[in-house]
C-alpha cells in the first residue's frame, strides 16, 4: 500500500497555500506538524476529496485518487476537527447514520457498530445520547465513525483538541491500537500529539515541507544546541531579548530562573548545561514560535 503526493499545490486566489508537496507514505503513523495556516487542512481537504488541487496529484497504489473517486473514499476514514455530532442521537444511532451515508450494507453495519464502540471504550454508553458525553467521549466517537468501515487510510485532524492531559493520553493510545496495517495521518500543531505515536514527523510551514524524519533524527539534529541557563531574575529580560537565543520553557526556583535556550553557539552567560533536545525544541527551532 502506497500513497504518493506529487508536486501538490493549491492556490486560493493569490494565496499559495501549498507550494509543491512531495511525500511518499506507506503503512505507518505520520505526524503532520505545523503552526496555524501551514496548509494542513488544505492538504487534508484535497486528500478527502473536498477540495481540488491547483496542480500535482495524489496516487494510491499508482492510481490518481481523483480518478478513483468513490473507490478511494471507500478506503478512507476521516476524523474532522469540529465535533460534527448530533446531540440527540445515541452513539449507536449516530454510527448507523454514518453507515447509511457511507452506503454500508445493513448487516455489515450491525456487525461493525458494536465492534468499533468496544474498540473505543464506549460500549457501556452505546444507547446514551451524545449530549451527555464528555469531550473525550465525543472524540472517541469521532474516531469510531472514522474506523467504522475499516479504512486503509485514516486521517485525523487535531484528534486531541480541547481534551485534558489524561484524555489526550487515552486518545493517543487508542490511535496506536487502531493503526495496525493502515496509513494514519495526524495533522496537528500539538507536539505531544505526534511525539509518541508517529513513526515519521513531517514539519510543514507556509505550504512547504521543512523536514520529513523520525523523531529521533529530528531530536538528534539539534544535539549540542539546547541549553539550560540559570539566570538571576533581574537579568531575565536581557537574556530573553538576545537575538541569538531562541527561548523555550522558563521555570523559577526562588530568585533564579531556569531558562531553556536553543542557540547555535555555546552560551556565554550564566551557569549553563547542555540538555537533551526534545521535539518541542525542534518545533521552536523550525517555526521560531
Ligand atoms: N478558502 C480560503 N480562501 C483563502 N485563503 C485560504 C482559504 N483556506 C485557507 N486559506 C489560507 O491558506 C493557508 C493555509 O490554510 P490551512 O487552513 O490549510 O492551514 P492549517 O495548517 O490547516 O491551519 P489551521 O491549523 O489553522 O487550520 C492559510 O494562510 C489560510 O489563510
Amino acid at each position: 500500500m502506497k500513497l504518493e503526493i506529487k508536486g501538490l499545490t493549491k492556490a486560493y486566489g493569490k494565496k499559495q497555500a501549498l507550494k509543491g508537496l512531495n511525500i511518499t507514505l506507506t503503512e505507518g503513523v505520520y505526524g503532520f506538524l505545523g503552526p496555524n495556516g501551514a496548509g494542513k487542512s488544505t492538504f487534508m481537504n484535497i486528500l478527502t476529496g473536498n477540495l481540488q488541487a491547483t496542480s500535482g496529484q495524489i496516487l494510491y497504489d499508482e492510481e490518481d485518487i481523483v480518478k478513483l473517486g468513490r473507490n478511494f473514499r471507500g478506503i478512507l476514514g476521516y476524523m474532522p476537527q469540529q465535533q460534527a455530532l448530533y446531540p440527540n442521537f445515541s452513539a449507536t444511532g449516530f454510527l448507523s447514520y454514518v453507515a447509511a451515508l457511507r452506503d454500508m450494507k445493513k448487516s455489515r453495519a450491525k456487525e461493525r457498530i458494536p465492534k468499533v464502540l468496544s474498540q473505543v471504550g464506549l460500549s457501556d454508553v452505546a444507547e446514551e445520547k451524545i449530549c451527555s458525553f464528555s469531550g473525550g467521549m465525543k472524540q472517541r466517537l469521532l474516531i469510531a465513525q472514522a474506523v467504522l468501515d475499516e479504512p486503509k487510510i485514516l486521517v485525523l485532524d487535531e484528534p486531541t483538541a480541547g481534551l485534558d492531559p489524561k484524555q489526550r493520553i487515552a486518545i493517543r493510545n487508542l490511535i496506536s491500537e487502531i493503526s495496525a496495517g493502515k496509513i494514519v495521518i495526524i495533522a496537528t500543531h500539538v507536539v505531544t500529539d505526534v511525539e509518541s505515536v508517529a513513526n515519521r514527523i513531517l514539519l510543514i510551514r507556509e505550504g512547504e515541507m521543512l523536514a520529513d524524519s523520525t523523531r529521533e533524527e529530528l531530536n538528534a539534529s539539534l544535539s549540542g544546541h539546547v541549553w539550560e541557563l540559570q539566570v538571576p531574575e533581574e537579568q531575565l529580560e536581557r537574556v530573553v531579548g538576545r537575538e541569538d537565543y531562541l527561548i523555550g520553557n522558563i521555570s523559577r526556583e526562588g530568585k533564579i530562573l531556569f531558562v531553556r535556550v536553543i542557540s547555535d553557539k555555546e552560551p556565554d552567560d550564566y551557569v549553563f548545561m547542555s540538555v537533551r533536545p526534545g521535539l518541542e525544541d525542534v518545533y521552536l527551532y523550525y517555526f521560531k514560535e
